[in-house]
């Protein structure tokens, strides 16, 4: 482990000094592509905009034989294309292991490095596995010129991973968030799934008997089987101050379901999660942003609280500072996404930035991103 006086020094000569702090960029679908597809792949430029991330994904789901043509599809589409201010662009690199991820990450970071935010890394084992890529990662930066660090981001897959979970989210100042790979952690723990995330009917609990009837009708309640794993996953991130995301559901025609679990991992603190297919993208601009009710309520609490301290009655509830700081959560990310977003910041009644500065609008350069 690196000393503490050492930890934000740059790891290689002439690479970029590392964040003190993980930009708080809107990104609540991350947008899984496969640059390896033309169909899906002539669809990407269309979609910046829309999606707070675009990931071009290398790993599973890319076919053995295709690995290279994604590699370069990626950069192609990451050299053509015009991201904004309002879409971000990541990759999913291959795992560790793979006999690609070394030209995955030389070739990305010296051709599009400049493009490219976050890095995502597959089945991290533990902080080895990061502080791995944070070194090839200062290096190549360094090689490229680039002028600021590239952010990496580990999925939880396995049962090592979880069992590392606090000091992977801690193992570099380049850690920008964790997301739950349900489908691999379920393989790896043994579980007896066989879905890409969301519930499983068979894991319930029943109704006691009524009168000692065992036969007799007994309601059955479905378990979230991933609670444990999001709330451990979601406190390793905010005791280092990084972004916990749900990931994969991979039962594209039940978005009912989809929008179940994504609800139930943003109540839990996760501020984003992965879209396979555009259907799950507004589902996860939906759930991800918080309801008008809910931030007009914060705004009330904060308002009747003035200083923030003391107690006070509101619609016969108790509010008192802790009540506060959850309100004021909500107004964070409100404004945060109304920075982006006309719409919402009408929805939540946030002044535009012109309106808050009383200055004239004068287009959307240099505005908040
Ligand atoms: C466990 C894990 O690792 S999860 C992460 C890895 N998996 C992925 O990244 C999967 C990404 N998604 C996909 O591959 C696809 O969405 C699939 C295979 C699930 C479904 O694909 P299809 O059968 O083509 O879906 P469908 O027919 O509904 O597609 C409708 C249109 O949307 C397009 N589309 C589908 N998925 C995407 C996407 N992720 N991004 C952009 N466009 C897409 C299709 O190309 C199609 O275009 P068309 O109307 O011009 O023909
Ligand atoms: O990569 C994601 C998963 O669920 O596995
Ligand atoms: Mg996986």
């Amino acid at each position: 482990m690196r000393s503490p006086k050492d930890f934000f020094g740059p790891l290689a000569v002439g690479a970029p000094a590392p964040v003190r702090e993980v930009p708080a960029r809107p990104s609540r679908m991350i947008h899984f592509f496969d640059p390896s597809n033309e169909k899906m792949a002539a669809k990407v430029p269309g979609m910046v905009g829309t999606v707070d991330v675009l990931l071009g994904n290398l790993e599973d789901a890319v076919k053995a034989d295709r690995k290279e043509a994604a590699r370069q599809g990626l950069v192609d589409i990451a050299k053509a294309t015009d991201f904004g201010d309002s879409t971000q662009l990541w990759t999913r690199i291959n795992s560790l292991d793979s006999p690609w991820v070394l030209d995955d990450l030389i070739t990305l970071v010296t051709e599009i490095g400049d493009k490219l935010d976050v890095i995502m890394v597959p089945k991290v084992q533990g902080p080895e596995d990061i502080h791995y890529v944070d070194r090839i990662l200062a290096q190549l930066e360094a090689r490229a010129g680039l002028k600021r660090p590239i952010l990496v981001h580990a999925i939880l897959e396995t049962a090592r991973g979880m069992a590392n979970v606090e000091e992977i989210a801690g193992a570099s100042p380049r850690m920008q968030g964790i997301s739950l790979g349900p489908a691999d952690l379920a393989a790896d723990r043994r579980m007896k799934t066989t879905r890409v995330g969301g519930g499983h009917p068979g894991y319930l609990v029943r109704q006691d008997p009524i009168d000692g009837n065992i036969e007799g009708d007994r309601r059955t309640y479905q378990q979230d089987l991933w609670h444990y794993t999001i709330a451990r996953m979601v406190d390793a991130c905010a005791m280092h101050g990084i972004f916990p995301y749900y990931g994969p559901f991979g039962d594209i025609k039940d978005v009912v379901a989809c929008e179940d679990q994504f609800r139930n991992a943003f109540l839990l603190g996760c501020v984003g999660t992965w879209s396979l297919h555009p259907v799950q993208v507004d589902i996860a601009k939906r759930v991800f942003s918080p309801s008008a009710e809910d931030v007009a309520h914060a705004r009330r609490v904060k308002e009747a609280m003035g200083d923030g301290t003391g107690a006070v009655m509101l619609d016969g509830k108790m509010e008192d500072d802790a009540s506060l700081k959850q309100c004021l959560v909500i107004l964070e990310l409100a404004e945060r996404l109304s920075a982006n977003d006309p719409e919402l910041a009408s929805l939540y009644a946030v002044p535009s930035p012109s309106e808050a500065t009383g200055t004239e609008a004068t287009g959307t350069e240099g505005e908040a991103s």
